[in-house]
C-alpha cells in the first residue's frame, strides 16, 4: 500500500485535505466570514505572542514588523540563550539597536518596552526555561512564532536533531500546556523534501519514525553516529534538510488540541522593501556567494544555468508567516467541542517564488556581476567577473586557474613581504562552503503553493498591502541590484561614499592585470618561442596572416566606402 499522502475532499469544508489528514490546497472556510472579521492589526492587538529564534537573521524582521505593523500588539516574549560571555538581556538590548529597529524607533522610541526576554536554551530539558516562566507562559500566550534552528548544512546528526526536532517537540509540550494559545506557527523549509521533484502543501511520510530515531541516537556514541549519518539521510543532502522533515513530522504527531501552520519558505534572501530594501546580515545561502564574487574571491561555482532560483524576500516571507498566524487563529480555531474530535490539520505554505515569477541562476549572475561593476566591494581581491557552470570538469579547470593559482602567487607576495599567506586559507573555506550549497544551485523543484495564494485572497485590501507576499510584484533586477547593496551596507558595514575610490581600486586592478597579462607574454616569448627556430616560424607565420587578413579587410571596407 502506498504511503503517499494523497488528496480527498474535507467534509467540514476546510478545502481538499490530504488522507495523511493534512489540507492541501484552497481552504475556503471563513471566505465571506473573513471579510467581515479582524484584520491582522487588530488580531494581534492585546495579544501576547512567544518567538523563538528571534535573534536570527528572520526572527529579527518577525520581531521588527510585529512590533511596527501592529503597534497595539501587547507583548513579545523572546525565547533567548546567553551566548558568547553576553547575558541574554545584554544581547536583546543589542539587537534592538540595530540598524533593521531604525524605522520602529523613528515610531515608537518605547517599543523595547513591548519586549520580554525569557532565558532558555532549547537543546536542555524542558527548553531550560524557568518553572516561573512556565507557569507565565502556560498563563498569557496567545501566539508562538517557532523559528529557532541550526540552519548549518555541516551540523552533526545528533545535535541537529536535538535543535530541529526535539526542542520542537518540548516546544510543543510547552504550547499544549498554554490556555489561551490560539495559532502555533512552526518555520519550516521548502528543502525539508528536497528528495521529491514536486512537492505539495502536505507533510510527507518521514525518513524515520522520529521517536525511535532520538532513542536510538540516545546511547550511540558520536563517532557512530557520524558513521551511520549518510545511511540514514538517505537521497537528503545533509543532516538539516533531514531533521526539517522530521520536525514538520513531530509536528504532525503532537498537533492534537493545537491549531497549527507550517511555513515552509525556500532561500529566504534580503528584503525586497522592508523595512529598508536589500536588509540582510549573515553569508548564509547565497548571500556569502554574492559577496565573495563582489570581492572577486569567487570566479566559479558549480550551478545550472537555466534551473530556477527559489529565493524569496525575507520581508515577503515574514509577510506570510504574520498572516497565516493571524489565518489560523481567527478562521481555523477549533471550538471545545472540535478540540476532542479529530484535530484540524495543521495547514502547510510553501512559501516560494519559482512557480509564480521564476528567475534562473545564470540571470542572477549575470545581474550581480553587473551590480558589483556598479556598485564595487571595498578592497576587492580581483574585478568581479564570476561565472557558473554545470560542467564538473570545467569548473574544476578554473578553480585551479581563477582560483588556486592567484591565491599561490598572492600567499608567496606576502611571504616575500614577511607577511602570513592567508589567501589559500580562505578558498579552502569558501571551496567547503560552495560545495555544500552547490546541490541547491543545480537542479530544480516543482512547489505547490496554492495555499499562500488562497491566503493572500483573504487578506482585506489594507491587510494586502501592509503585509504584501504576492511575488508576483517582484522585479528581480531591482531586486538583485537592492541585495548585493544590501550585502554591502550592512553585511559588511561598507559606507555609500567609499563608491567612487572602489571603482579606483578595480581600475587599479585592470592595470594590474593588463601588466601581468604583458609581462606573461613577453616571458612565454622569451622562454618558449624566442629559443626555438620552428616556434619563431609558427609565430611570424601567425602574425603575418593576421597582418593579410587586417589589411584585406581594410581594403575592402574602403572599396565599399
Ligand atoms: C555571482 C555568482 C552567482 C552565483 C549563483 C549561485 C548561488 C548559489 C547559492 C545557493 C544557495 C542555496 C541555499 C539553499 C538554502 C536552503 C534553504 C534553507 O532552508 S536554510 C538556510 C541556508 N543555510 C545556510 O546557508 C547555511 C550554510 N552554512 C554552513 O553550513 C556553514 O556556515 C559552512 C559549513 C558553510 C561554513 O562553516 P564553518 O567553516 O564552520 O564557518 P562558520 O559558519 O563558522 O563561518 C566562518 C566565517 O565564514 C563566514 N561565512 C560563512 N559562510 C560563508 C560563505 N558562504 N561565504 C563566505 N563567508 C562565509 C561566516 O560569516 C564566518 O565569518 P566570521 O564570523 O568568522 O567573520
Ligand atoms: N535562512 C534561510 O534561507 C531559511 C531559513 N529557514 C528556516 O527559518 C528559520 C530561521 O532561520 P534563520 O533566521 O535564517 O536562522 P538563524 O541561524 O539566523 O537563526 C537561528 C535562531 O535560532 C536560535 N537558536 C539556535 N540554537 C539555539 C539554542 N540552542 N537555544 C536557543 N536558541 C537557539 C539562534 O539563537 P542564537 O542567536 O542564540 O544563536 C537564532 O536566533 C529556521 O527554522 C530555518 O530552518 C527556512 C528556509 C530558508
Amino acid at each position: 500500500m502506498s504511503t503517499e499522502p494523497s488528496v480527498e475532499r474535507d467534509l467540514d469544508g476546510l478545502g481538499e485535505q490530504a488522507t495523511d489528514g493534512h489540507t492541501r490546497l484552497t481552504d475556503i472556510s471563513g471566505v465571506t466570514e473573513g471579510r467581515s472579521m479582524a484584520s491582522i492589526p487588530e488580531y494581534y492587538a492585546g495579544k501576547n505572542v512567544l518567538i523563538t529564534g528571534a535573534t536570527g537573521f528572520m526572527g529579527k524582521v518577525l520581531v521588527e514588523k510585529l512590533l511596527r505593523a501592529c503597534p497595539e500588539v501587547r507583548a513579545l516574549y523572546l525565547l533567548v540563550r546567553p551566548k558568547a560571555g553576553q547575558s541574554m538581556e545584554q544581547r536583546v538590548s543589542d539587537m534592538m539597536t540595530c540598524k533593521l529597529f531604525d524605522r520602529v524607533r523613528e515610531v515608537n522610541p518605547d517599543f523595547h518596552l513591548k519586549i520580554i526576554p525569557i532565558s532558555s536554551e532549547l537543546t536542555q530539558p524542558g527548553l531550560a526555561i524557568s518553572p516561573e516562566d512556565v507557569e507565565k507562559l502556560s498563563a498569557c500566550i496567545n501566539v508562538v512564532f517557532h523559528c529557532a534552528a541550526t540552519i548549518r548544512f555541516d551540523e552533526p546528526l545528533k545535535h541537529a536533531l536535538q535543535l530541529n526536532v526535539i526542542a520542537t517537540q518540548q516546544l510543543l509540550s510547552l504550547a499544549k500546556q498554554m490556555q489561551h494559545l490560539e495559532a502555533f506557527v512552526h518555520i519550516s523549509t521548502a528543502y525539508a523534501n528536497c528528495n521529491r521533484k514536486h512537492i505539495d502543501e502536505v507533510i510527507y511520510p518521514p525518513p524515520v519514525e522520529p521517536k525511535k530515531l532520538i532513542d536510538s541516537l540516545e546511547w550511540m556514541d558520536d563517532s557512530i553516529v557520524r558513521d551511520i549519518t549518510p545511511r540514514l539521510i538517505g537521497d537528503r543532502p545533509n543532516t538539516y534538510t533531514y531533521t526539517k522533515a522530521l520536525a514538520e513530522c513531530v509536528v504532525q504527531q503532537e498537533q492534537d488540541k493545537l491549531n497549527i501552520a507550517i511555513i515552509r519558505p525556500s532561500i529566504v534572501g534580503a528584503s525586497w522593501q522592508e523595512p529598508v530594501p536589500g536588509w540582510i546580515d549573515n553569508f548564509n545561502g547565497p548571500s556569502g556567494v554574492f559577496i565573495a564574487a563582489g570581492k572577486g574571491i569567487l570566479r566559479t561555482m558549480r550551478a545550472n544555468n537555466d534551473a530556477v532560483a527559489d529565493l524569496v524576500p525575507v520581508d515577503m516571507v515574514i509577510n506570510l508567516t504574520l498572516a497565516a498566524g493571524w489565518y489560523t487563529a481567527v478562521h481555523r480555531r477549533k471550538t471545545e467541542k472540535q478540540k476532542d474530535e479529530r484535530p484540524k490539520s495543521a495547514l502547510v505554505y510553501n512559501c516560494t517564488t519559482g512557480g509564480i515569477n521564476p528567475f534562473h541562476w545564470g540571470q542572477i549572475e549575470h545581474h550581480v556581476m553587473s551590480s558589483f561593476k556598479r556598485n564595487p566591494l571595498e578592497q576587492a581581491f580581483r574585478r568581479p567577473n564570476a561565472n557558473i557552470t554545470s560542467n564538473y570538469l570545467m569548473n574544476q579547470y578554473w578553480i585551479l586557474v581563477s582560483h588556486k593559482f592567484p591565491a599561490l602567487i598572492y600567499d608567496f607576495v606576502l611571504r616575500l613581504s614577511g607577511q602570513k599567506p592567508q589567501m589559500m586559507r580562505i578558498f579552502n573555506r569558501l571551496h567547503k562552503a560552495i560545495g555544500l550549497l552547490e546541490y541547491f544551485s543545480s537542479q530544480d523543484w516543482e512547489w505547490n503553493s496554492e495555499n499562500m495564494s488562497m491566503l493572500m485572497s483573504q487578506l482585506t485590501p489594507e491587510d494586502r498591502r501592509t503585509f504584501n507576499f504576492d511575488v508576483r510584484q517582484l522585479n528581480w533586477p531591482e531586486y538583485i541590484e537592492n541585495y548585493c547593496i544590501g550585502t554591502k551596507k550592512y553585511v559588511l558595514n561598507e559606507d555609500m561614499s567609499d563608491i567612487p575610490a572602489a571603482r579606483q581600486h578595480l581600475r587599479k586592478l585592470r592595470n594590474i592585470r593588463y601588466t601581468f597579462n604583458t609581462l606573461l607574454v613577453v616571458f612565454i616569448w622569451r622562454v618558449f618561442i624566442a629559443r626555438s627556430q620552428m616556434a619563431r616560424n609558427i609565430w611570424y607565420f601567425v602574425v603575418s596572416l593576421c597582418f593579410k587578413f587586417l589589411s584585406y579587410f581594410r581594403a575592402s571596407s574602403t572599396i565599399t566606402k
